[in-house]
């Protein structure tokens, strides 16, 4: 038997990487729409019902829409948009996130996905709070590096137009101090301040890194780099998808700049601690398409299904 999958957006950014990681392989049978019908709400409505898993590959409102066209109760929505990541019923993508994530993925119908920038904060700052060394309270900061393919086809077509000098160097963003991603920041680590993050776009395809930096005095007494180091370790230990790094790297540090492509096709997450006896960096990196958002998504639909969960994913 193969599982019927439905990508509702699928000649968008998030939803052919979707396809292309479905293609490989042969436990699904991908239900595809007419071209001349992606925005016919009644054919959307009859393949969504159809399928045992749809991916939301859409703009906000549209995912609003396209969940409320679900009766099929065996219907498992996976929504790529920011319109459900804090909503109640629905459960947080992130299987590493904690204990029992896992769990509630498998017994959910309606799963949200992660932002591409809110995935690296969250997989770096939660197990800090959680092993007691960020207080909730800490007034954190973040910057983010990433590529323009998480603009979507909108900005990817800015980029690749050519001809904008503007656009050839690194481009601060969210300067109204209200990225969308803040939200799923806060409520999936728990932190009650809201984080000032900084977003830059880059021209480059794909990748992201997140940095967040942090004064020594901020976190519990005494804690060294090596505890932060060893906390993040703990939390992923036995993780496929998230390898925390020897303190310091000192790959990267022999090189001396780090490299947000390095995970690029891939759905891996590469946790960093730098410092010194006053401060740290944690950093984290990932490719925006793969673990920020169509790897990730793959990798909720295998643990939503019980399948091994790194099937069809590197
Ligand atoms: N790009 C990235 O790195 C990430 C994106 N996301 C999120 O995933 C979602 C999709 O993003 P992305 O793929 O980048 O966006 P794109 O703009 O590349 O693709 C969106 C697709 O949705 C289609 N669409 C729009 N409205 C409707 C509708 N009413 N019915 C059916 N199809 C519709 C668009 O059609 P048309 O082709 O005609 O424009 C387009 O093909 C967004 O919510 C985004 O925020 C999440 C994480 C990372
Ligand atoms: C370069 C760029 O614009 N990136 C997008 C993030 C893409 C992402 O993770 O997305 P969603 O929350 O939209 O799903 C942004 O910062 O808004």
């Amino acid at each position: 038997m193969k599982y019927a999958v439905y990508v509702d957006g699928q000649e968008g950014t998030t939803g052919l990487r979707i396809n292309e990681y479905l293609a490989l392989r042969t436990d699904v049978e991908v239900l595809r729409i007419d071209a001349d019908k992606r925005k016919d709400a009644a054919e959307r409505a009859r393949l969504l019902n159809a399928a045992d898993v749809a991916f939301l590959c859409l703009p906000d409102a549209a995912s609003r829409e396209a969940a409320a066209m679900v009766t099929n109760p065996r219907t498992c929505l996976i929504d790529a948009s920011t319109a459900h990541r804090t909503a109640p019923g629905w459960v947080f993508g992130l299987p590493e996130l904690s204990g029992g994530q896992r769990d509630a993925i498998r017994s959910v119908k309606r799963i949200a996905n992660p932002g591409c920038h809110a995935t690296a904060f969250i997989l770096a700052v939660r197990p800090l709070v959680d092993a007691g060394l960020l207080p909730p309270t800490a007034h954190v900061t973040a910057t983010s590096i990433t590529g323009y393919s998480g603009g979507g086809k909108s900005m990817i077509a800015e980029y690749e137009a050519g001809g904008n000098a503007k656009l050839a160097s690194p481009r601060p963003y969210a300067l109204g101090l209200a990225h969308k991603h803040i939200p799923e920041m806060m409520a999936h680590t728990g932190l009650t301040v809201p984080p000032v993050f900084m977003p830059i776009v880059g021209n480059f395809y794909k990748g992201l890194g997140v940095t967040v930096p942090l004064h020594l005095s901020d976190l519990r007494a005494g804690t060294t780099p090596g505890q932060v180091r060893d906390a993040l370790a703990a939390h992923y230990e036995g993780e496929r998808f998230v390898r925390v790094m020897p303190l310091r790297d000192p790959d990267t540090m022999a090189h001396g700049f780090f490299d947000v492509q390095a995970n690029n096709d891939t759905n891996h997450v590469d946790l960093f601690v730098f410092g010194n006896e006053q401060q740290i960096l944690v950093m984290a990196r990932l490719d925006n398409l793969g673990k920020g958002a169509s790897g990730a998504a793959v990798q909720s639909m295998n643990v939503h299904l019980g399948v091994d969960e790194t099937t069809g994913l590197v």
